[in-house]
């Protein structure tokens, strides 16, 4: 099964508003033809804005996070219906800095995953080892464990539709990009984990991202890789050059 490759820019705690707005319109005229799904994540303030300045072009907006309850007491957290009124289509879910810092949990991942899913929003979930885990050589395991848990209660054709990115924590804003062998190596671990607790076709269609220090000068032969299916770009995506020369691979 052909599979659209998905480039997306994770702005992180980038861009204000009016940044993010000349941001995308700078983006939009470099990327116009691009032959994959390009996604622009910014902060939830310039959400609206963002999406506003990439109405009418090939852009998709992702959030970088959402909550599993539709409303409520919960402090900071945005819901499915907040994002859907802005007309958002992605969102990253998981991202080791979340993990790392703000202490989400697999099983957390999995409620927001559901969430968005059923929300008519496509989640981005991504997955990735320490520097320790990949020294201890538990790495494979470790990354097959968060792939099956954030994917917990999902139907097999729903499974086919999801986004993962694999990004090892030690290649994230270091400079140092994990080898293609190293992303290949990885990507078809998840697919071959996908493959065996959902199905083949399951595994054919969902579509699996590298992350870590990816630049203009490194995706064309990541992309040659069978299992890396695009990639989910952070430093390289705030450069409107950078990142069009990223997606024009
Ligand atoms: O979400 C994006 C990743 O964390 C990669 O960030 P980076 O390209 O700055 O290394």
């Amino acid at each position: 099964m052909a599979r659209t490759p998905i480039i997306a820019g994770n702005w992180k705690m980038n861009n204000t508003i009016v940044e993010g707005k000349n941001l995308v319109r700078g983006l939009a005229p470099l990327v116009k033809d691009a032959k994959v799904t390009v996604v622009v994540c910014p902060t939830a303030t310039a959400l609206a804005a963002v999406a506003d300045a990439a109405l009418g072009t090939n852009i998709h907006v992702g959030a970088q996070n959402v909550h599993w309850e539709s409303h409520g007491a919960f402090t900071g957290e945005i819901s499915t219906g907040m994002l859907n009124e802005i007309g958002v289509d992605y969102c990253v879910l998981g991202h080791s800095e979340r993990r790392g810092y703000f202490g989400e949990t697999d099983e957390g991942v999995n409620k927001r995953a559901h969430a968005a899913f059923a929300a008519g929003i496509t989640p981005i979930i991504c997955c990735g080892e320490s520097l320790e885990q990949r020294e201890a050589g538990v790495y494979l395991d470790f990354v097959a464990g968060q792939v099956k848990a954030a994917l917990a209660g999902f139907k097999p054709e729903e499974v086919a539709q999801l986004v993962i990115a694999y990004e090892p924590i030690w290649a994230i804003g270091t400079g140092k990009t994990a080898s293609f062998e190293q992303a290949e190596e990885v990507c078809a671990h998840i697919r071959k984990t996908v493959a065996a607790e959902f199905g083949q076709e399951a595994a054919d269609g969902i579509r699996i991202q590298y992350g870590g220090s990816v630049k203009p000068a490194t995706i064309k032969d990541l992309m040659k890789q069978p299992n890396v299916d695009g990639a989910l770009v952070g430093g390289a995506s705030l450069k409107a050059k950078d990142f069009s020369e990223i997606v024009n691979y």
